[in-house]
């Protein structure tokens, strides 16, 4: 399966998402009638955000260049605007600002990320403890709670030091595991007592394959037939090595967190993973089978060892050797080192059975033996936003909640974001037009409609958290997209500005 979906279609007519059957008792006709209501006592609703792409001090506080400042500069070429995170939303200096605007919203969770390398700045605990980091954190994390906001900690959001990728590779490299570990020890310790919700690790998936297969995402690695200019790597092993290392790390610091912290700090650990959902082009055999793998070789990669401890079958079959096995122990640690599963979704797209023409060369993009495409006969699966990738489809978060209840023993599940992308074309938009962003109010409601169907069809959801309360760094795309509530003026001192959804999130949530 891949990230990078065939452009070029029509738009379907949209049909709405009327739907008359009973919601919670009470018959509604639209979707337009949700609120927070319609969910759970206790369901959460938050936003979402990650330490690069908010926080800038890039060089401020003592923390060290990561992997993205390395790339963002290195490779300005490879992000649309040559732009990178060293200002960003400038949230290290903002927080409280931004905190007051979730409270002021009705939000009561929010969901950041912590930057190793402002933790570790050697990216190693030998390497010592930055203080002013740690002050950072503390700060941030004292400002939610005073405002009765939980946090969910994100403890790697893609930030890798820079310093454990020059000295080995990082997650291409077993040591990683040690490191991983130790650096989340450090966060146990000094949050532990305040931070009842963590998630190991996020996205998995777009880490290894954005990162070593296709070479878009840093550290962009890749093989030299890939048309990204990689630096070097290979994209028929390297995404399977650091995957297997990704789970070796996160199940290292699940077993700590469980071993040795929550019995006194009673909180929940997880792991976030993100795919779009998958539907056969045709309902023949081959391409129903095609679905199958697709949904292998992006969400059972790593759920399926999560709940078995061991890769699907399919990617045993099709990428054989090149797919690191666990040792016995390995596997009995990783299977259930999990309380929760946080889940991204933003899309979905049709599989085609794609055999392998005899002289290309294997690798993650054909292994799975597919390709996915937005559109049937020309037809689109749905509108897209600003990004060519994110076609809105969203019974597909009621599907792929639906098939996860099926295939992986009924999880308990956070979505841990979901949102909608337009251009960021000022010179075209005036700012008052960009803060008119009904398609993103259309995009959440009809999301969160189906999303309340898979609770009520027994799906075990505990909250959901909107990409993003911000406009922010949106990685190779820079400032050039924006998903956020709030609408960000980088050209004139970063004024955060509430656009429509916003308004909308208020009054559904305080209903
Ligand atoms: N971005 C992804 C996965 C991905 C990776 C490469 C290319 C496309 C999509 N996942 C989540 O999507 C969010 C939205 O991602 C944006 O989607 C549109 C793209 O144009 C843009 O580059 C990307 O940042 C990110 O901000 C979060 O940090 C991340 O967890």
């Amino acid at each position: 399966s891949s990230l990078i979906v065939i452009d070029g279609a029509r738009v379907m007519i949209n049909r709405s998402a009327r739907d008359t059957t009973a919601i919670n008792g009470t018959t509604s006709s639209r979707a337009s009638s949700l609120n927070r209501r319609s969910f759970p006592a206790g369901f959460i609703f938050g936003t979402a955000s990650s330490a690069y792409q908010y926080e800038g001090a890039a060089n401020e506080g003592g923390r060290t260049p990561s992997i993205w400042d390395n790339y963002a500069h290195q490779f300005a070429n490879k992000i649309a605007d040559h732009s990178n995170g060293d200002v960003a939303t400038d949230s290290y200096h903002r927080y409280k600002e931004d905190v007051k605007i979730m409270k002021d919203l009705g939000f009561e969770a929010y969901r950041i990320s912590i930057s190793w390398s402002r933790i570790l700045p050697n990216g190693k605990l030998s390497g010592g403890v930055n203080k002013e980091g740690v002050k950072y954190y503390n700060n941030l994390i004292d400002e939610l709670l005073t405002n009765g906001i939980q946090p969910f900690v994100t403890i790697f959001h893609w930030d890798l030091p820079q310093a454990l990728e020059a000295e080995y590779k990082g997650f291409l490299n077993p040591r990683v595991v040690s490191d991983f570990r130790d650096y989340a020890e450090v966060l146990f310790k000094e949050f532990g007592d305040k931070v009842k919700n963590w998630i190991t690790i996020n996205e998995p998936l777009s880490y290894s394959a954005a990162g070593y297969a296709y070479g878009y995402l840093a550290p962009g690695r890749c093989s030299s037939w890939v048309p990204m200019n990689c630096t070097g790597g290979d994209s028929s092993t390297e995404p399977y090595i650091v995957g297997h290392h990704i789970l070796l790390s996160h199940s290292a610091a699940v077993d700590l967190y469980k071993q040795k912290y929550q019995a006194r700090q009673k909180g929940q650990i997880g792991i976030t993973l993100v795919s779009p959902w998958v539907i056969p082009y045709t309902n023949s055999t081959e391409n129903r089978n095609a679905q199958a793998r697709s949904l292998d070789f992006s969400l059972g990669w790593f759920f399926e060892p999560l709940t078995s401890g061991s890769y699907p079958q399919s990617m045993r079959t099709l990428v054989g050797k090149r797919l690191p096995e666990f040792t016995k122990q390995e596997s009995e640690k990783i299977r259930g080192s999990f309380d929760f599963i946080g889940m991204n979704y933003y899309t979905a797209s049709y599989a085609v059975d794609t055999p392998l023409f005899g002289f290309a060369p294997r690798s993650y993009m054909t292994d799975s033996l597919l390709n996915t495409t937005d559109n049937r006969n020309g037809v689109s699966i749905g509108p897209k936003g600003a990004s060519s990738w994110l076609n809105v489809y969203p019974k597909g978060i009621y599907d792929i909640l639906s098939y996860i209840k099926r295939k992986y023993n009924d999880p308990v599940i956070y979505i841990t974001e979901n949102g909608i992308d337009e251009l960021n074309n000022d010179k075209v938009l005036p700012p008052a037009e960009a803060l008119q962003d009904k398609m993103r109010i259309r995009y959440h409601r009809r999301h969160l409609y189906y999303l309340q169907k898979a609770i009520r069809d027994g799906v075990n959801v505990k909250g959901y958290f909107a990409w993003s309360l911000l406009d922010n760094y949106e990685w190779t795309s820079g400032y050039t997209t924006r998903f956020g509530l709030f609408y960000v003026d980088f050209k004139n001192g970063l004024a955060r500005y509430p656009k429509q959804s916003a308004k909308w999130f208020k009054s559904f949530l305080s209903q």
